[in-house]
This record gives structure tokens, C-alpha cells and sequence, in this order.
């Protein structure tokens, strides 16, 4: 008989990613990991935490450590979301439905990716039955749009998306194509047979088709413009971010065009090879916020965001909050549900320390002059 899985053995994002690694194909491996071309942007987004350093302060009353924010005018748990990824089922049998009850269990936000490997309506069910049912404030759960070339489709998902209860549409703007991630070419990376991108089984033919690649070649909008963003703003009521902003400009642009947020994020690293570091792009993207006075816009960032301190550097630079990406496959690669919830444990127990240890009681007192140069 297989031992249980300790998990209370790992102490690092990084103990989980050792651990799973192995546990996967070379084929997903290459996915889950890889970066665009020379992957000079998936290491920027690293180093770029490395360059500041956290200025704490001293004999500040922390016994009691406040990790609650706002979000969209919600409060929340935390600042810390699970950022939409593609194809869950690639690293557990029960794929997206495993990771939501694990961020639901962790009272942590959860983005629903358009090309999940579960229905969005099975995935909304499951994270609300397994919210915590403490006293608490409920994590959001967010729906991320990919356009399709046929509109008709994507109306029928934004539709379905205010209809299971999608708090928040999250439209990702940084894929007009697809990076080339080189290790998925070699690998020709496909969809196993039998796994589907579950919420476009409509529009593929006969449900065997290689579906990563007829997604990324055939479907894939590459024609989309701000005039789409209001479109879809028409559409639903929920309130829309763009994720993949990293110019000041842009970030005027979606306000303009009727956003209530953006995510500051260059897709870990995924897209356009060369791009600005995620962290590089926050403060000026916070800037040309700022000159608008655009009360309530949120500003997000992912990318790279590995340990506690990297969220309280992300926070201290004027984020609201922070997405994470493939620290959450590391956990649901290992162990589902537990795994997920696990990571999410990590972040949010490093993020405490860190607040202590720098003087910082609650979400409101993590301010800019928290960080130096390193
Ligand atoms: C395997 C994988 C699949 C992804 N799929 C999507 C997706 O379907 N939609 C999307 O908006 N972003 C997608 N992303 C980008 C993430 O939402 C996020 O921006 C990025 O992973 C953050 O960087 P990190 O992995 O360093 O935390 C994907 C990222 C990875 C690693
Ligand atoms: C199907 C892809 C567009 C999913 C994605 O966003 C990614 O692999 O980075």
C-alpha cells in the first residue's frame, strides 16, 4: 500500500514543485513549466522581486495579523488568488473541480480558465460547496474569457458564466496569438485522448480532435480591439478586468472602456518573450491609475509570485492583490484538493510572517516605503 502523502512535510512552494515534478509527463512538465522562446521574461519575473528589499519596522504591536482586504468592493480573506490556468485535468483526474475546492477551502479566490478541462458550471457548484463556512468573508470566484472567432460563442459564455454566478469577468488580453513555448512544439503538447477543453465542446468537431492545438490555430480570436471591450461590457453585469496589461496607457485605455480592474501579468512569461517583468510594470501602470483618481479600479499583478514576501513586495508597490499561477499545478499534481489548499496555506502563513516580522498588523499598513532597493 502507497503511504498517504505528509504535506505537512512541505515547507515551500518550492518542496512542492520538487516533488511533482516527477510525478508528470514530459509532455505537461514542458506546459505547466515552460516559458516563451528564450524565456528571458519567465526569469525576469523572478528577478524582479529580488530587487527590492523589505525596509520593517520595529516594536510594532503584530499579536494579531490581518491578512483581509477588499476586492471589486467585497471584502475577502485575503489578497491572493489562483490565477486562471488551462487544462487542470493534466495534473489530477478531478482537475479544476479538485483545485476550486481547494482554494474554496482556503477561503481564497478562484479565476476559472474558458479552457478548463471541467464544465464552469461543475466548477462553480463545487467551490461553493466547499467554502469555508466559518464567519469569515467568502473568497470570489472569477470567470477568465478567451474570445472566440466566432462571437457567438463567446457570447454563450459570458452568458453562462453571469448565469452559475461568476462574480467577475477577467477578459486576457496578452494572447492575440500564442507564444511559442518551444518545449511544446518539440513535444507536439496535446490533450490526451479523452480530455477535453470541457466548456468549448461545442465547437469542437466530434470531441477527438487535438484540442490545444485546434484551440490555440483555429479558435482563437486575433482581431480583437478596445471596441470588443465595450461590446462586451454591454453584455454582462458583471464587472471585467483585463489580465495582461503592462503599459500606463493601456491601463487609461481600460478605464475608458469601462473596466473595473486590470491584472498587471505578461501570462508568466508564456507570450511575448522580451516583455517587461510583471513587478516592473506595476508601478507605472499604479501611476497613470492614480492621475485618473479612478476610485475603486483595482490593480492586480501575477507573475513569479513563488513566497510570502513576494505577495507583501507586490502589495507595498500599491497592488490590491495577487494571482498565482504554477505553484497551485505543483500542488494539485501532488495531491488534489489537499495539495491546492496546501500551497495556498504556504503563501498565506509566509505572507503572516512576513507582516509580523516587518511590522505590519494588516493589509492597510503594507505601504511603499515598506521597500528599498535591494
Ligand atoms: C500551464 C498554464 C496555463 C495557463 N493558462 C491560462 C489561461 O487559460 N488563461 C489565462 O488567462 N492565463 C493562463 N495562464 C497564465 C496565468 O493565468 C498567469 O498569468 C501566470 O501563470 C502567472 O505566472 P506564475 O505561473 O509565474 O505565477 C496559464 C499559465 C500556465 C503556467
Ligand atoms: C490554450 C492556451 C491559450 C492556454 C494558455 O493560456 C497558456 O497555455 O498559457
Amino acid at each position: 500500500m502507497i503511504e498517504p502523502l505528509d504535506l505537512s512535510t512541505f515547507l515551500t512552494v518550492r518542496d512542492l514543485e520538487r516533488a511533482a515534478r516527477p510525478q508528470l509527463s514530459p509532455s505537461t512538465l514542458g506546459y505547466f513549466l515552460s516559458g516563451a522562446d528564450s524565456q528571458t521574461t519567465l526569469r525576469a519575473n523572478r528577478r524582479a522581486f529580488r530587487k527590492w528589499a523589505i525596509d520593517y519596522r520595529i516594536l510594532v504591536d503584530v499579536g494579531r495579523i490581518d491578512t483581509r482586504t477588499r476586492l471589486l468592493g467585497r471584502e475577502v480573506a485575503s489578497p491572493i488568488l489562483v490565477a486562471p490556468m488551462a487544462y487542470h485535468c493534466l495534473a489530477h483526474p478531478e482537475g479544476e473541480l479538485a483545485s476550486s475546492r481547494g482554494a474554496a477551502k482556503s477561503s481564497t479566490g478562484y479565476v476559472t480558465s474558458t479552457v478548463a478541462t471541467m464544465p464552469l458550471e461543475r466548477i462553480a457548484t463545487e467551490f461553493d460547496a466547499a467554502k469555508a463556512v466559518d464567519a469569515g468573508p467568502s473568497a470570489p470566484r472569477w470567470f477568465q474569457l478567451y474570445v472566440n472567432k466566432d462571437r457567438g460563442i463567446t457570447r454563450s459564455l459570458i452568458e453562462r458564466a453571469d448565469a452559475a454566478g461568476y462574480q467577475a469577468l477577467v477578459v486576457t488580453v496578452d494572447v492575440p496569438i500564442m507564444g511559442r513555448r518551444l518545449r511544446d512544439v518539440r513535444n507536439a503538447f496535446t490533450l490526451p485522448p479523452g480530455m477535453v477543453a470541457a466548456n468549448l465542446t461545442d465547437v469542437a468537431q466530434g470531441g477527438k480532435e487535438a484540442y490545444h492545438h485546434a484551440y490555440a490555430t483555429g479558435r482563437h480570436d486575433s482581431s480583437l480591439t478596445w471596441r470588443d471591450i465595450e461590446t462586451f461590457r454591454t453584455m454582462t453585469r458583471m464587472p471585467i478586468l483585463l489580465k495582461g496589461v503592462v503599459r500606463g496607457d493601456d491601463a487609461l485605455r481600460a478605464i475608458d472602456a469601462g473596466a473595473s480592474g486590470v491584472v498587471v501579468s505578461n501570462h508568466g512569461g508564456r507570450q511575448l518573450d522580451s516583455a517587461i517583468a510583471s513587478l516592473d510594470a506595476l508601478p507605472r501602470v499604479l501611476e497613470a491609475v492614480a492621475s485618473r483618481q479612478s476610485a475603486g479600479f483595482e490593480v492586480i499583478v501575477d507573475g513569479g509570485i513563488r513566497w510570502g514576501t513576494d505577495i507583501f513586495k507586490a502589495l507595498a508597490l500599491g497592488a490590491r492583490a495577487v494571482m498565482v499561477g504554477r505553484p497551485i499545478l505543483w500542488g494539485l499534481t501532488l495531491a488534489g484538493e489537499a495539495g491546492v489548499a496546501r500551497v495556498l496555506q504556504i503563501l498565506r502563513g509566509e505572507l503572516t510572517s512576513a507582516m509580523a516580522l516587518a511590522g505590519c498588523p494588516d493589509i492597510a499598513s503594507i505601504t511603499r516605503d515598506m521597500l528599498v532597493r535591494a
